[in-house]
């Protein structure tokens, strides 16, 4: 089938740009769809690793497969020892979403099967992926700010041991869980900029670090994961709720976007994630007293729903609880990042089991030929 070539809307809103068994934003049922299952229902049940199984394998673990999963991560956690050599060559003022990038990217040089497509095979590597990523993104981090570099503990669960990693003291149960839900809810969502990006790449017959390494790059972006770092400095530009308020009036004003607002899908309803992410924070600010973040957040919500109509994503409610969570703000994207990590892998081993390159047309609009 062949579309007009007149057919054409800016940023490619509404067009279907690949089918996939992995995710869907049902608008109208309110859901968003994960291998037949509502993310939403299974952010109260299920934890992050549970959702890597159901993205990678197809369905929800039982008790072994779990504990399998659970291994073969932690199998997965040695990273050469030359990617922190790598990361130490970069200048000082490298973002760490450009040093995993970099890190990510010189991981290809390490698998010795990397022309293999087969399926078993790409799963694997995404598992592999998996157990790496948490150190290569709290790594980059550290090296960067002269640290030396963490290495993980396999006596804690996955999302402990990322957390212990970021902050260097073993977490608390109720803040791994806190922490483990945010990976949930960012780990897969259909077809982001980042999603699309990476499985553009892997249409050519390229590899999975290169089409995640162009998915950093993407999700790198304010517009898209980079948001949740520009919501908490916006946050901390504020003292107090007035402050924030007047911040943003300020911000519509000069026709500013004001980051953790609007959303492509979303546009006219709050992004369901959010909504759980702020539970998080009411949970976070009744623990420690503290309920200022929580009150400038819910102002800037009436404010923007006010003045503008629009409600928040995941990003504006993900940077204060990573903020409570004693996370430092620029790792806040490469947690972003190493979380979707399996929606990228398990979008391009679906992209390589049934592949057709990628070409749009464009509509030409230059001069006279
Ligand atoms: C997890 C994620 O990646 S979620 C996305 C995170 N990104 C952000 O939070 C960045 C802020 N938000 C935005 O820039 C946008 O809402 C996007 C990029 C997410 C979606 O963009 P699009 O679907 O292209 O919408 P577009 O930018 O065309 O906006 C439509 C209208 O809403 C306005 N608008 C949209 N988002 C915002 C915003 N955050 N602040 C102010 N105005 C906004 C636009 O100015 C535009 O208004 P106009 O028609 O008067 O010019
Ligand atoms: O769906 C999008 O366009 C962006 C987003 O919320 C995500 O990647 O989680």
């Amino acid at each position: 089938m062949f579309m007009s070539l007149k057919e054409y809307g800016p940023g490619l809103e509404g067009v279907i740009a690949a089918e996939t068994e992995l995710s869907f934003l049902d608008t109208e049922k309110e859901k968003i769809v994960i291998r037949g299952y509502d993310l939403i229902e299974l952010s109260k049940t299920n934890d992050y690793l549970d959702i890597v199984h159901l993205l990678l394998e197809g369905e929800l673990p039982k008790e072994k497969e779990k504990e399998k999963t659970v291994e073969k991560l932690k199998e997965n956690y040695d990273l050469p020892m030359e990617i922190f050599s790598i990361m130490k060559l970069l200048p000082k003022n490298t973002h760490p979403m450009d040093g995993l990038r970099t890190g990510l990217s010189a991981l290809a040089g390490y698998d010795t099967d990397i022309e293999n497509r087969h399926l078993d095979i790409n799963k694997e590597r995404g598992y592999r992926l998996l157990g790496q990523l948490p150190t290569v993104t709290v790594n980059a981090h550290r090296i960067l700010n002269g640290k030396e570099a963490i290495l993980p503990n396999p006596l804690l669960t996955y999302s402990a041991n990322f957390l212990y990693m970021i902050t260097g003291e073993v977490p608390e149960d109720w803040q791994t869980e806190i922490f483990d839900r945010s990976l949930l809810l960012y780990s897969e969502h259909e077809m982001p900029n980042s999603t699309f990006a990476a499985r553009v790449i892997a249409s050519t017959n390229s590899d999975m670090y290169g089409a995640l390494t162009g998915a950093v790059a993407s999700l790198k972006g304010h517009l898209h994961g980079g948001a949740n770092e520009a919501v908490m400095y916006m946050l901390n530009d504020a003292s107090t709720v007035a402050d924030f308020e007047e911040q943003l009036y300020q911000k519509l004003v000069k026709k500013e976007k004001v980051m953790g607002f609007g959303h492509r899908v979303y546009m006219k309803k709050m992004d369901p994630r959010a909504l759980i992410m702020k539970e998080s924070l009411k949970q976070l600010s009744e623990k420690d007293g503290d309920f200022l973040l929580l009150e400038m957040c819910e102002a800037g919500e009436k404010v923007m729903r006010e003045e503008k109509g629009l409600y928040p994503n995941l990003d504006y409610y993900a940077a204060p609880v990573y903020w409570k969570l004693g996370i430092p703000i620029e790792l806040y994207t490469p947690i972003f990042f190493s979380a979707r990590t399996v929606g990228l892998a398990a979008h391009v081993v679906e992209q390589h089991s049934n592949n057709r390159l990628f070409r749009p047309r464009v509509r030409y609009i230059g001069k006279d030929y």
